[in-house]
């Protein structure tokens, strides 16, 4: 369903040029979860920019179910694939409600039964027609977050690109989203590519996972060879001893 072929992507010119992607090969099936994970800058946000449209100066090859994506945005690629960002509190336009909000992309795309579309798609993520008259700030981070999900899903594509879809929110909140977003991959058999820094994540959602390191994509593998330590590659085995040590109320607290 997703195809990355020989990614690369440079920032700058001359000495003060930075690769950040290198060849990344990646091949993600229908109705897949995938994950990607590695430390952090290396290149993990920057693949899905390229897939979604937001960076453009890529070289390399990329597809959607077989058909090659283009470097501009246009209508046919935004009704193929879409991207939830970690911060549904930037991710909102402040003065618009949330009718106005779902609304928005069937009115680019000239989709009609607007109005049912929006009421089910909120009953979709776990709210009701009520919501519609609300502003973003009159919700709470993991509501945000199910407005952006429904967002993304207003115009059905078949792949989403979640970036941290959970990191910014409270612990309880997190699982209520991760089920939410297994709920929706099932219901319409849908694709994800998700980059996260929590193995947990990864272990409760995913099926295989591409490990990240300075802009290259250093294995791929599947969940229960990550989960049970099998992992080729010595970095990979040290993300997961790392990630078994890993404290978030700390975290937050440093
Ligand atoms: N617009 C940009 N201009 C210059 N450099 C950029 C830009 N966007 C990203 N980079 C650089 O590209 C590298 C990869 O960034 P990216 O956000 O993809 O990493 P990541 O693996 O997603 O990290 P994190 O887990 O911290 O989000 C980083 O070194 C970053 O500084």
């Amino acid at each position: 369903m997703i195809t990355v072929e020989g990614l690369n992507l440079s920032f700058g010119e001359a000495a003060a040029k930075t690769q950040v992607l290198s060849a990344v090969s990646l091949r993600v099936s229908e109705g897949e979860i995938f994950g990607l994970v590695g430390e952090s800058g290396s290149g993990k946000t920057t693949v899905l920019k390229c897939l979604a449209g937001l960076f453009t100066h890529w070289q390399g090859e990329l597809a959607i179910a077989g058909e090659p994506l283009g470097r501009r945005l246009n209508r046919a690629r935004c009704r193929r694939v879409q991207m939830v960002f970690q911060d549904p509190y930037g991710s909102l336009h402040p003065r618009h409600t949330i009718g106005d909000i779902l609304e928005e992309p069937l009115l680019i795309h000239g989709i009609g039964q607007r109005q049912a579309r929006v009421v089910a798609m909120l009953e979709k993520v776990g709210l009701n027609r009520a919501w519609q008259t609300r502003y973003p700030h009159q919700l709470s981070g993991g509501q945000r977050q199910r407005v952006a999900i429904a967002r993304a899903l207003i115009l059905e594509p078949r792949v989403l690109l979640l970036d941290e879809p959970t990191s910014a929110l409270d612990v309880s909140v997190q699982a209520e989203i991760l089920n939410l977003l297994s709920d929706l991959q099932q219901q319409a058999n849908l694709t994800y590519l998700m980059v996260t820094h929590d193995l947990g994540v990864v272990a409760h959602l995913c099926h295989r996972v591409a490990v990240m390191q300075q802009g290259r994509v250093l294995e791929t593998l599947d969940v229960p060879t990550l989960v049970a330590d099998r992992a080729a590659m010595p970095y990979t085995r040290m993300l997961v001893e790392a990630s078994r040590h890993y404290n978030p109320a700390l975290a937050r607290e440093v």
